[in-house]
């Protein structure tokens, strides 16, 4: 489930809770879905700060659910869309990991905070499957192709520093990150929806030139991601 709570100060936050590594299931994400909605629609909350229960944010989707659905009824790409439409700002409060699906729900936010013992990375190619809730879009904007296409592939688990230096991070602490981006929510929260949406639509702008937005995954990246991955089309391993 997501738990929606309303701090003082005109702050929400969202809490991601299912043991033991708060992974997105459909419950988690229609948790998000609706706490976010009710966060949206208060005029009185002002930022956003989503977190993960018992000191962990995200380890992406709930396997256990991939043995039992083939499809699922709730999109979490369409959740990133949702937290990037808005005009609140909203902050990711990353503890131990973001991976998979976890990472795109961080990057889908507007800043992301982790503490410094934090790793995130992108473990859907050691499942057979690419990131799809718009982790291929969001990466490259913020990392750039050839970084993006790195992690994407290989699938590796960086340090917050790391992710620091690629830009994935805004901010690295040794304390509580929720804690800290709570305090950091409140600063901003006096930043007007309109320079929000402002900045949103200028490096949206900015970023066109990687490719279409939303969900979108090119013919080329899909041949070349296959070509390196699949044995025995690269480098005649
Ligand atoms: C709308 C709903 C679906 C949205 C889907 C959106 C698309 C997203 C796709 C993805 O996110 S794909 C990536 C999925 N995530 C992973 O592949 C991560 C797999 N897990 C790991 O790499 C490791 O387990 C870990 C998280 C790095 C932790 O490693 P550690 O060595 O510390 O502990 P473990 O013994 O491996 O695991 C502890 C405990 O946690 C369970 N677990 C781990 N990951 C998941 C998970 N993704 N879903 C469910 N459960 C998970 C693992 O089974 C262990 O459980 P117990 O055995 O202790 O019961």
């Amino acid at each position: 489930m997501a738990e929606f709570t309303r701090l003082q100060n005109c702050l929400a936050l969202i809490r991601l809770r299912n043991p033991p590594v708060n992974a997105i299931s459909t419950t988690v994400a229609r948790g998000i879905k609706e706490s976010l909605q009710k966060a949206i629609t208060d005029d009185t909350v002002k930022a956003i700060v989503i977190c993960g229960a018992d000191g962990i944010f995200c380890a992406g989707a709930d396997i256990r659910e991939f043995k039992v659905h083939k499809t699922f009824d709730i999109q979490l790409g369409d959740i990133v869309d949702e937290i990037q439409r808005n005009k609140k700002p909203v902050v990711a409060a990353i503890q131990k990991l973001a991976l998979g699906g976890g990472l795109e729900l961080a990057l889908g936010c507007h800043y992301r905070i982790a503490h410094a013992e934090a790793q995130v990375g992108f473990p859907e190619v050691t499942l057979g499957i690419l990131p799809g809730a718009r982790g291929t879009q969001l990466l490259p904007r913020l990392v750039g192709v050839p970084a993006a296409l790195d992690l994407i592939i290989s699938g590796r688990h960086i340090s917050a520093n790391e992710a620091l230096k690629l830009g994935i991070i805004d901010k690295i602490v040794n304390s509580d990150p929720i804690e800290e981006s709570i305090k950091f929510a409140q600063r901003i929260s006096g930043q007007s929806s309109q320079e929000l949406q402002m900045t949103s639509d200028m490096v949206a702008d900015k970023s066109s030139a990687l490719g279409p937005p939303k969900g979108y995954t090119s013919k080329a990246t899909i041949e070349f991601f296959f070509y390196l991955t699949v044995p025995g089309l690269c480098c005649g391993m």
